[in-house]
């Protein structure tokens, strides 16, 4: 059965809108640890735009399953992730004006970087994944700079808009994950999984780990709100005596 680690950053999204202290991340780190989740996943990027240094400096304390890095492969992410030791780091593409990342790392071309990148990691004892498209050159590439494990992008799987497209880009997943565990390598597959698609997706077998982030975070807003909405007309009708 695979693995589901949940990435908090738009927790984090919500708070960085107020520049408030909440909602904190870290507290629904602890939560979806208590609901089962088997990691905890945050994207520290380079604009900060959600996640701060210090949300990974607390979580790097407090997350008793799994922490999971998503992180540029840049110099200052690399010295960062030495001195922080998540559970695993993955490598993903940045840039400043994306709403979201927008496709996998180019392995191929940025081949001798992050080889050096996945060794400066690997000196430090963390393993590294490499979030990439469900392309083979790009999975034998992960293979040959002796990355652990890949993270087959799923978002364009996600954003298909007819059956077909779904089915053909289901396919490019499927055919990626069992040529990379064919070669030995850890897969995770994530972005824009969600309560729909996840019914396809579970059925590759080879998959050891979702990574689920908004979805999860968009329900949580939509099922939560009925009992806080609760809460604080009792609270206003004095009907309960709130230690919030
Ligand atoms: C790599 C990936 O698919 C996600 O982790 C995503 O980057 C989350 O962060 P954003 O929503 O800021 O893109
Ligand atoms: N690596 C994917 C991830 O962490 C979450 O992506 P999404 O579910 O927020 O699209």
């Amino acid at each position: 059965m695979a693995r589901v680690a949940i990435n908090v950053d738009h927790v984090a999204t919500v708070r960085q809108a107020r520049l408030a202290h909440e909602p904190d991340p870290v507290t629904a780190a602890a939560l979806v640890e208590l609901a089962g989740a088997h990691g905890v996943v945050v994207h520290l990027r380079e604009d900060r735009r959600h996640i701060q240094d210090r949300d990974v400096e607390i979580l790097r304390k407090t997350v008793k399953t799994r922490l999971n890095l998503e992180m540029a492969a840049t110099q200052e992410m690399v010295q960062l992730a030495l001195r922080i030791k998540p559970d695993i780091v993955t490598l993903v593409p940045e840039k400043r004006q994306e709403l979201t990342t927008e496709g996998g790392l180019d392995v191929v071309l940025y081949e001798d970087n992050l080889r050096q990148v996945v060794k400066t990691l690997h000196d430090g004892g963390i393993p590294v994944s490499l979030f990439i498209n469900p392309d083979s050159k790009q999975i034998k590439t992960a293979h040959k700079i002796e990355a652990d494990c890949v993270e087959i992008h799923t978002g364009p799987f996600a954003e298909a808009t007819s059956y077909l497209r779904r089915q053909e880009e289901y396919e490019r997943v499927e055919n990626a994950t069992k040529l990379a565990t064919k070669l030995g390598l850890v897969v995770h597959a994530g972005h824009g999984v969600d309560y729909r698609n996840i019914l396809w997706l579970r059925n590759i077998r080879e998959i050891e780990e979702f990574s689920i982030g908004h979805a999860v975070i968009a329900r949580a807003v939509l099922v939560g709100l009925e009992k806080a909405v609760r809460e604080m007309i009792a609270l206003v009708t004095g009907s309960w005596q709130s230690t919030v």
